[in-house]
């Protein structure tokens, strides 16, 4: 479909005038579908009518139970600001006692000892599936700002990664990337159940933003995927910041649809789900119940986690968290979570990720370490499901996971949560979704400890207790703060970088989520609107 449009782009802010009609292209949407994202040759080729159409059918089958399951998440979140806490449902005894198994790991995933993550940028995948790990997570969550530009290019690198096409000229240095004979497998992550992908309007609403990620990836990618690197499996998928085994199930019921869609068999896609909410914490047996075709584990996702357990007790100040970095995996709540999960993973036949039958790299370079220490300690088996079984977790209690974090809080707690937490947003706004920042990697996830951290000390006037001077944060110190970090983050950065980026919206943003007197859910729900383009709704008048 051509058109002629005049007018203007509605660029989020700006408005970029344009002098003359011009040509204009449209994408060929099925009955329904309506693509308010930029038009681009390549993104048409990714987004087909058949692909349009495998979308929008499977967000109308599942959005009632998308919306039915983020309803839920209201109710719980209700509860627990009335003060009670999450636990063991007494439902679903019978599940978690039960004597049951999951299906048989595929062999092509059985040694996944090193797993580099990463956004779904052309260099990067290129490089991580170079980099010598097992596997790798090839991210449109928490690693990712999803602009429609990052989204659509992430899906053409992916299809040509899965074909074995990719390649990468960096002209600067003259570099031209390939894939090597031997790549990591890739598994890939959608966003997480509550996003919109708002430049794709099915029947009239935003998509389901999960739904977009994994159709359109499944759509294009399954039968090179199962040929090649599944060995007759796949393709795989990493699953983000469920709550609720109802929401492992939607995705078994996604899964099912998929499968039965293209004629492939049952059981053929295979997930790891991240237990990185408090809540999924007492629901591991749940959820990999539900997904037992199609599971290939859990895996510690440890900073969302920090920040689940601040938001899913926003309303106890009783249980406010010391300084960010003191809440390590050596904190009591923290590793009964991860040995539980072990536990759990080991006795129903699949992987314990996170630091079990394998870790995560964020870079290349802890490629090396990683994975000599799981050589030295497993030597040539490709994990430890039948041989660690970790049964004294058996007997971990719901006040294990939940025992408060101990340690101190700091004024340099504060303010590195605020130089961290708006340097992260102006990068995201800007299109980057993980940066290197004081020689830590920041991603959607540990913003969100920062955000939420500062919110809770806020909220409840929390004594700075680790300075000695017995300060209390309130506004006017956090409104200090702020404009001291911004002119130190100015500093560091450089007036012209300051004043291209986008510092002062980020830090407007995240000012207002610290201070807000209800907790925003998700920084990146709000942002979010921030980065959608429209693409200038047209008239079409053919040429
Ligand atoms: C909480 C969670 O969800 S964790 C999982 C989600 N988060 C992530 O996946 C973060 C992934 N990591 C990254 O994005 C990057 O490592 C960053 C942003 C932290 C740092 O990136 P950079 O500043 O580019 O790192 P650096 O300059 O050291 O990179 C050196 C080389 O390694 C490559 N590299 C760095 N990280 C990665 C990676 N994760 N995957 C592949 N290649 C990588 C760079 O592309 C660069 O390649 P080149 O030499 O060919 O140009
Ligand atoms: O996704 C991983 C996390 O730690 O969060
Ligand atoms: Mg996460």
């Amino acid at each position: 479909m051509n058109g002629v449009g005049t007018g203007s782009y509605y660029t989020g802010a700006t408005a970029v005038p344009v002098a003359k009609p011009f040509l204009m292209a449209g994408y060929d949407a099925p009955e329904g579908v309506e693509i308010r994202g930029r038009y681009d040759g390549e993104f048409a080729k990714i987004l087909t009518r058949d692909a349009l159409n495998f979308v929008a059918q499977l967000q109308r089958e599942f959005k009632q139970r998308v919306r039915y399951a983020l309803e839920c998440r209201k109710e719980a979140k209700k509860r627990y600001n009335d003060g009670s806490a999450p636990g063991f449902d007494p439902a679903t005894k019978n599940i978690r006692e039960g004597d049951w198994v999951c299906a048989a790991v595929p062999p092509a995933v059985a040694d996944r000892k090193v797993e580099i993550t990463g956004p779904v940028e052309r260099k990067m995948v290129i490089n991580a599936l170079n980099s010598g790990a097992k596997v790798f997570m090839a991210d449109f969550e928490d690693a990712l700002s999803p602009s429609w530009e990052n989204l659509m290019n992430g899906h053409i690198n992916l299809k040509d990664a899965v074909n074995g096409t990719i390649s990468f000229h960096d002209k600067a240095r003259n570099r031209v990337y390939k894939l090597n004979d031997q790549i990591a497998k890739l598994f890939v992550r959608p966003r997480g159940w509550h996003l919109p992908e708002s430049h794709i309007l099915i029947d009239g609403e935003p998509a389901t933003a999960c739904l977009v990620d994994f159709g359109l990836y499944f759509f294009h990618n399954y039968a090179p995927f199962r040929r090649g690197q599944g060995a007759g499996f796949g393709p795989f998928f990493y699953l983000p910041k469920m709550e609720h085994s109802r929401e492992a199930k939607i995705w078994n019921c996604v899964f099912e649809k998929a499968e039965k869609m293209v004629g492939i068999e049952r059981g053929s896609i295979r997930a790891t789900v991240l237990i990185e909410t408090l809540p999924a914490a007492f629901q591991m047996d749940e959820i990999l119940y539900e997904l037992r075709d199609h599971s290939v584990g859990l895996n510690c996702g440890r900073w969302d986690y920090i920040f689940s357990y601040v938001k899913t007790f926003q309303g106890h100040p009783d249980r406010l968290l010391p300084d960010r970095f003191l809440v390590g995996m050596g904190q009591h709540f923290m590793k009964s979570y991860s040995d539980r999960l072990i536990w759990t993973c080991h006795r129903r036949g699949v992987h314990a990720m996170g630091g079990h039958d394998g870790t995560w790299a964020a870079h290349p370079g802890l490629i090396p370490a990683c994975m000599e220490v799981f050589n030295n300690t497993m030597g040539n088996s490709p994990n430890q499901i039948k041989t660690a079984k970790r049964e004294e977790a058996a007997n971990l209690t719901e006040e294990d996971l939940l025992q408060r974090p101990r340690g101190v809080r700091t004024m340099e707690g504060l303010r590195l949560n605020t130089r961290v937490g708006i340097q992260y947003l102006a990068a995201w706004l800007t299109g980057s979704g993980s940066v290197p920042l004081y020689n830590l990697m920041e991603d959607a996830a540990t913003a969100e400890i920062s955000r939420v951290q500062n919110w809770q000390w806020l909220k409840y006037g929390a004594e700075l207790n680790g300075d000695g001077l017995g300060v209390r944060v309130n506004k006017e110190l956090f409104g200090r703060v702020v404009e001291e970090e911004m002119a130190r983050i100015e500093k560091e950065v450089g007036k012209e970088k300051y004043k291209k980026g986008m510092y002062k919206e980020a830090s407007k943003i995240f000012t207002r989520q610290c201070t807000t007197s209800t907790l925003d859910d998700f920084l990146t729900l709000d942002a979010y609107n921030n980065i959608v383009v429209h693409h200038p709704k047209l008239t079409q008048s053919r040429l």
